[in-house]
């Protein structure tokens, strides 16, 4: 972000002070946009860094809107920066009132019916709060003031989880609970993390004006999936072509009991536009898939397994001696990527000497607590994230880590996070549905990176469709199924 921000600088007729009442008024017009300024007054926390100066410079563009504003700065006991100053003197001759916070001093007297902003510390957040921060954070959190934070919730460090949490609650990063959080151009890691989400509040990125020719001149690690990359990789179905060409897809699903979950990732898998679909299933319960998905073939004899495009693995399988000396036939005998899921990845994590076995690039699709079985615990979210790369890159798999915002880390180092999808899809059977994509995806001629990369992006997307139709508490994973279609169009088009 701070390469980004000099790029900036330098490469466009902006300077940094330009730069930061970019910043400001973008934070002031959407909160003219939005409820916040049906409210009277304000206070704002400011630190010395140039978080800091954002929060100067709201305060003088709300005073110019006739709001009652508050400015307490925090005194770090050093100079504020530069561009810091330069607001100081600019609020200087304005009505705000400004007051200044010693270590050891009172704690403030604030508006009790006013909305905080707080703009103690952004991406420079280099350790814990500790101190008269620490006590003013916790200030804040008590108020009972809704709190709008500036870039970041202030003691929360740009890449990190807050966690974790003490037995009190408390996490190892005490941060400011916002009920909103204005963030600049692009998504901080620790935006992503479902253990921070209770402190960022709602996120809304504001572009601020920094480069676009930056971006295009790197190649970062870690970046967002969206729809602009979703639609780059999608390929148009010839119409000259038969079923033939698309792929013909096999998934090791079901199993006693949970049938359920083989037709789900079937149903997926067909509507990812592969040409045919096997289930190797238990012969018991024929009926149940023929009836459930007359589309598919079942297989319930030897499997030929490299007669297949794409092999998934693992919706429903359960745990079973059969399922274990199937996965180990499977195995021995394939050597392209393929997917795995669910109990193939809890089978995976107690035969560990399968793992040399698993070809390069096959896409595992653990949720948290699978993948900490497979890779030990994290102590947070990040950790896991970390490890997540780590392992991608050593075992040369591709990790869809799954959650609010799924992680995909690929075997080269670089790594992704989806930015569609909702919490109504977290209901039992959508992991399912996601590995009936990925697979019919790579049966239908995509690598398995981008096939990892449009299947999230599309599940996600199915999911945004499903819970406006059905609202937040209602989605089935039978509706995401039924919305593919409408995900691949919006992307099509
Ligand atoms: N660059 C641009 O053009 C633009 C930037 N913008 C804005 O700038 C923000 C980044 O500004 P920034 O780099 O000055 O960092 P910021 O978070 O304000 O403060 C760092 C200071 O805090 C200190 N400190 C750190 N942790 C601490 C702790 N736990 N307890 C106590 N102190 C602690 C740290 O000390 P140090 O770690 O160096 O000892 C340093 O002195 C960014 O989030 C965005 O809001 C926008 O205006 C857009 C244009
Ligand atoms: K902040």
């Amino acid at each position: 972000m701070r390469d980004w921000d000099a790029f900036t600088i330098s490469n466009l007729p902006i300077s940094s002070i330009d730069l930061m009442e970019n910043a400001a008024r973008a934070c002031v017009t959407w909160l003219e946009d939005h409820e916040f300024l049906y409210s009277e007054k304000f206070t704002i926390f400011c630190g010395k860094g140039n978080n800091g100066g954002d929060g100067l410079a709201i305060a003088r563009l709300l005073g110019e809107r006739n709001k009652k504003v508050q400015v307490f700065i925090l005194e770090f006991g050093q100079p504020g920066t530069a561009d810091f100053q330069t607001n100081l003197q600019r609020l200087h001759g304005s009505e705000v009132d400004i007051q200044y916070l010693q270590e050891g001093g009172d704690l403030p007297e604030i508006f009790p019916d006013s909305w905080i902003i707080d703009a103690l510390l952004g991406t420079g957040t280099s350790r814990p709060a500790t101190g008269r921060l620490e006590i003013l954070i916790d200030f804040i959190n008590r108020s009972g003031c809704p709190v709008c934070s500036i870039d970041l919730p202030s003691g929360m460090p740009a890449d990190f989880s807050i966690g974790p949490f003490n037995s009190e609650g408390q996490p190892y990063f005490p941060s400011v609970r916002a009920k909103v959080t204005l963030s600049f151009q692009s998504y901080k890691p620790a935006l992503l993390f479902a253990e921070n989400a209770a402190y960022t509040g709602l996120v809304h990125l504001l572009d601020i004006g920094l480069s676009s020719a930056f971006l295009k001149s790197t190649d970062p690690d870690f970046e967002g999936v969206d729809q602009e990359m979703a639609s780059g990789i999608i390929e148009p179905r010839s119409p000259f072509a038969h079923k033939g060409n698309f792929g013909h897809a096999l998934l090791i699903a079901g199993s006693v009991g949970k049938m359920g979950a083989a037709l789900l990732a079937g149903k997926a898998c067909l509507r990812a536009g592969c040409g045919l679909l096997t289930f190797q299933s238990p012969e018991t319960e024929r009926s149940i898939l023929q009836t459930g998905l007359p589309e598919a073939m079942l297989l319930t004899g030897h499997i030929d397994a490299n007669y297949y495009r794409s092999i998934g693995c693992g919706p429903g399988l359960g745990q079973s001696a059969a399922a274990a000396t199937l996965l180990e036939q499977i195995l021995n005998e394939v050597k392209r990527p393929m997917v795995w899921d669910a109990d193939a990845i809890n089978l995976l994590a107690v035969q560990t000497e399968w793992q040399k076995k698993i070809p390069p690039f096959t896409i595992l699709t653990p949720h948290p607590k699978e993948f900490d079985r497979l890779a030990g615990i994290s102590i947070n979210e990040s950790e896991r994230w970390n490890s997540a790369r780590a392992l991608a890159i050593s075992k040369q798999w591709i990790i869809i880590l799954k959650g609010h915002h799924t992680l995909i880390a690929m075997p080269g180092g670089k790594a992704y996070f989806n930015t569609s999808g909702n919490a109504a899809m977290a209901k039992g059977g959508s992991g399912d549905v996601l590995t009936g994509l990925l697979t019919g995806l790579i049966a239908r001629g995509y690598t398995p990176e981008k096939a990892a990369l449009l299947g999230v992006w599309l599940h996600g997307r199915a999911g945004d469709f499903a819970a406006s139709e059905w609202g937040m508490e209602s989605v089935l994973a039978g509706d995401i199924i039924d919305q593919i279609g409408n995900a691949f169009m919006e992307i099509s088009s």
